[in-house]
């Protein structure tokens, strides 16, 4: 357990991808300043966490089952960290889904509202009174660019995140009147198993209830743009968990982190114009006109994102 100093850390979905890459690079802290709880939901998964973190296992990183769509599950983990002290939560767990909203079902939506929005709930419910009373935390969560602006075709997970936005841009400023923080982290895609958990999603899809010209514009227009955007945009879960590391780091951590300042005119678009059209008709442009030259399309975004604005995001270095 941690010793004297010691944060303690506990963190939702370590088995794969930005969660894993957090756990392990929290662990390995050079000054030993983090004692790592990494959870999953299913502890069969756990070599590839244990492998990487090394030395690091059973010293600064321990292991715990966690489910964040189980009530009973969170309460038990919870239970089980001495004295149910938690310096610093990080919600990472979450699950993508991707395609036309007339081929996902009801019950697909709420699996995935359960896991991003109900799941990260439920553990700060568990987690924030002891921080409020102590007057000191910091409750991190792992949204995504998709919390603060829509993608097409993505309709659902987006308004996964806009929730959980809502929910923490709401819980912020009660919780600094008790001294306990609250920061979003908010990355563009990433290459982790969310990319070939969604790829997989999509090849296995026959689009009950789509008609035709639909099917088309997302498997022949969307999908090779997103492919290219994940190419040209798509950081490394390491490079996510440098730039968790710093905010949890720094003395006055934002509220929003951006981690990709290849984003930040899609971001600002949506502030320069808050009718809205701006995003909704540039987006429209990007996707069906210039399509077929997203990779200029991502020469010319890289071109925008000239020294000013990158100072708007959080540098993994
Ligand atoms: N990759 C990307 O492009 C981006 C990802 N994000 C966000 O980052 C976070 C991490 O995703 P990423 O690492 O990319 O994807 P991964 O699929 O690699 O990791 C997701 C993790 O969440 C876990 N998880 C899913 N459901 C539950 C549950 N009910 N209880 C506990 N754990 C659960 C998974 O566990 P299991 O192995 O058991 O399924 C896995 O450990 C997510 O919140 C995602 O929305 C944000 C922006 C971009
Ligand atoms: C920017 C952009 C696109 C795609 C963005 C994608 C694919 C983002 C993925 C983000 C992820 C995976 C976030 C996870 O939380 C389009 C619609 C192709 C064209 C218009 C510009």
């Amino acid at each position: 357990m941690a010793s004297g100093g010691q944060k303690v850390v506990l963190i939702t979905g370590c088995s794969s991808g930005i969660g894993l890459r957090i756990a392990v690079l929290l662990a390995k802290d050079e000054k030993r300043r983090y004692h790592v709880i990494a959870t999953m939901r299913d502890l069969k998964k756990k070599d590839k966490l244990v492998e990487a973190a090394g030395d690091a296992f059973g010293k600064t990183l321990t292991l715990e089952a966690l489910d964040v769509c189980s009530d009973e599950s969170v309460r038990q983990c919870i239970n089980r960290v001495k004295d149910r002290h938690i310096d610093i939560l990080i919600n990472n767990a979450g699950v993508g889904l991707l395609g036309p909203v007339e081929s996902i079902s009801i019950d697909q939506m709420k699996r995935v509202f359960e896991t991003n929005f109900f799941g990260t709930v439920r553990m700060i419910k568990e987690v924030m009174p002891d921080m409020k009373k102590r007057r000191s935390g910091h409750i991190v969560v792992m949204s995504s660019v998709m919390g603060m602006q829509g993608v097409v075709f993505n309709d659902v997970y987006t308004a996964s995140k806009f929730a959980i936005e809502g929910f923490c841009e709401s819980m912020a400023v009660q919780l600094l009147k008790f001294n306990v923080k609250l920061s979003l982290i908010e990355p563009g895609p990433v290459h982790t198993e969310f990319e070939s958990k969604m790829m997989d999603d999509v090849a296995k899809m026959d689009f009950p209830g789509t008609d035709p010209d639909t099917v088309r514009y997302f498997k022949d227009v969307y999908m090779p743009s997103s492919i290219d955007i994940f190419e040209a945009m798509g950081q490394m879960p390491e490079d996510i968990a440098k730039c968790t590391k710093k905010v949890i780091e720094s003395t006055s951590p934002r509220f929003r982190n951006l981690t990709n300042s290849l984003y930040t005119p899609i971001v600002a678009m949506k502030y320069a114009d808050e009718t809205g059209g701006l995003s909704v008709h540039t987006f429209y442009n990007l996707l069906f006109n210039f399509g077929s030259l997203m990779h200029i399309t991502m020469s010319i975004l890289k071109c925008l994102t000239c020294s000013c604005l990158r100072r708007r995001t959080i540098s993994p270095d």
